[in-house]
């Protein structure tokens, strides 16, 4: 069980080493490698996926990512920003499919920005389509244009899917959906853009494949708000790059924090990459304060999809639940009354609950 370890940048690598000492806790042989990817990579080569970690990434079986990206390189050219790794890495591995489970554990009732009876028992998995979309849309860039008779700088990015593109992220929400509660909700905005018509329209012909799973579909600006409204009418969400993106950002606060929203990005055959939903939070980087359990939960979600280890996935999460019933809180999810930790102490206690 090869594992390639990307901590990456800012909060990255205090978050990675916690998930990683999780790993190393188990009855489990893990081979483990750590490369770099994004800053701290063009730091190193120029290069935010550089070759050396395509060479380790291609060869393990999973990846485990920090977050990349900061302040630091937003300046920097297209080609050496740390998202331009991030996603080089997702189109490389043929990661289409993200899955982000946005899941209340009830002792966060009140770390939720919702009132508790609106998203009591909330569990809502959202499959965000990862390789496609404005995203990888050609042509990009930025010109000199004429616009309204004036010469001015003209910023365009394209959005597009191809039929088979939408066909299989609908698939994996179907096949997901048929083993939760049997709904998918696929969100768009065709009301406005062709490229989601089309998305509309094959999700329709998925969903004839699927006659016990019941099908809607739902405008993303709806979507929004309907998450905030009455998020527990939703059982599978699927949709597109970008939407999803920030649909699951947004969900992440009715679980009670960013820092508590796990995601595995699969391929066809379940290799996968497994990151925290958040980035590398550089208003907290280098503080320790930083809560790990949302990469915890994503090292759980690598044993469930690509080591078909559901039992220790279980206890994994298991350990969150209890380290969280004892009271443990990052201060992203801090409540008075509980117990203040920092990173390396919630590690600790997940690991002492192991
Ligand atoms: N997958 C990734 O690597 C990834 C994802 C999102 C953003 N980014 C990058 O991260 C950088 C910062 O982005 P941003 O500020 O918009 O989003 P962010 O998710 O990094 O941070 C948003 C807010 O959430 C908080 N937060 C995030 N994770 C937390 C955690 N584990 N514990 C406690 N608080 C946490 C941060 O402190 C901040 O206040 C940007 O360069 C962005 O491109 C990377
Ligand atoms: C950093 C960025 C490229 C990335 C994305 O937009 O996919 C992030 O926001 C995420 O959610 O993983
Ligand atoms: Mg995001």
């Amino acid at each position: 069980m090869k594992i390639c370890v990307l901590p990456g940048d800012g909060i990255g690598p205090e978050i990675t080493a916690e998930a990683v000492r999780v790993l190393n806790a188990l009855d489990l042989k893990f081979e483990m490698e750590e490369a770099l990817l994004g800053g701290c990579a063009v730091d190193a080569t120029g290069n935010p996926y550089p070759e050396a970690t395509q060479k380790l990434a291609q060869a393990a079986d999973a990846v485990l990512l920090g977050a990349v990206g900061g302040p630091k390189w937003d300046s920097y050219p297209r080609e050496q920003r740390p998202e331009r790794g991030l996603l080089g890495i997702r189109k490389q591995l043929g990661l289409f499919a993200n899955l982000r489970p946005a899941i209340l554990y009830p002792e966060l009732a009140n770390a939720s920005t919702l009132k508790p009876e609106v998203v009591a028992g909330l569990d809502i998995l959202i499959v965000r389509e990862l390789t496609g979309d404005i995203y990888f849309g050609q042509p990009r860039g930025i010109e000199m244009r004429d616009v309204d008779g004036k010469h001015q700088r003209f910023g365009f990015n394209t959005m597009h899917y191809t039929e088979s593109e939408i066909r299989r992220i609908l698939r994996v929400a179907f096949d997901a959906a048929k083993k939760r509660n049997k709904r998918v909700c696929s969100v768009d905005k065709m009301n406005v853009l062709e490229c989601t018509q089309l998305w509309r329209d094959v999700a329709i012909e998925v969903g004839a494949e699927y006659p016990d799973v019941e099908l809607s579909h739902m405008l993303v600006d709806n979507a929004a708000m309907q998450l905030v409204k009455n998020p527990k009418q939703f059982d599978v969400m699927v949709t597109g790059n970008m939407f999803g993106d920030i649909l699951s950002d947004e969900a992440s606060m009715l679980t009670g924090s960013i820092g508590m929203l796990p995601s595995a990005s699969l391929d066809e055959n379940n290799k996968g990459l497994y990151e925290p939903s958040h980035g590398s939070a550089p208003d907290i980087a280098g503080k320790g304060v930083a809560n790990p359990l949302a990469t915890i939960l994503s090292a759980a979600m690598m044993l469930r999809y690509t080591f078909n280890q559901e039992a220790v996935a279980q206890r994994i999460e298991g350990a969150v639940k209890k380290v969280l019933a004892q009271g443990f809180r990052t201060g992203d999810i801090y409540e008075s009354g509980m117990k203040r930790v920092g990173t390396r102490e919630m590690g600790d206690a997940v690991l002492a609950v192991l």
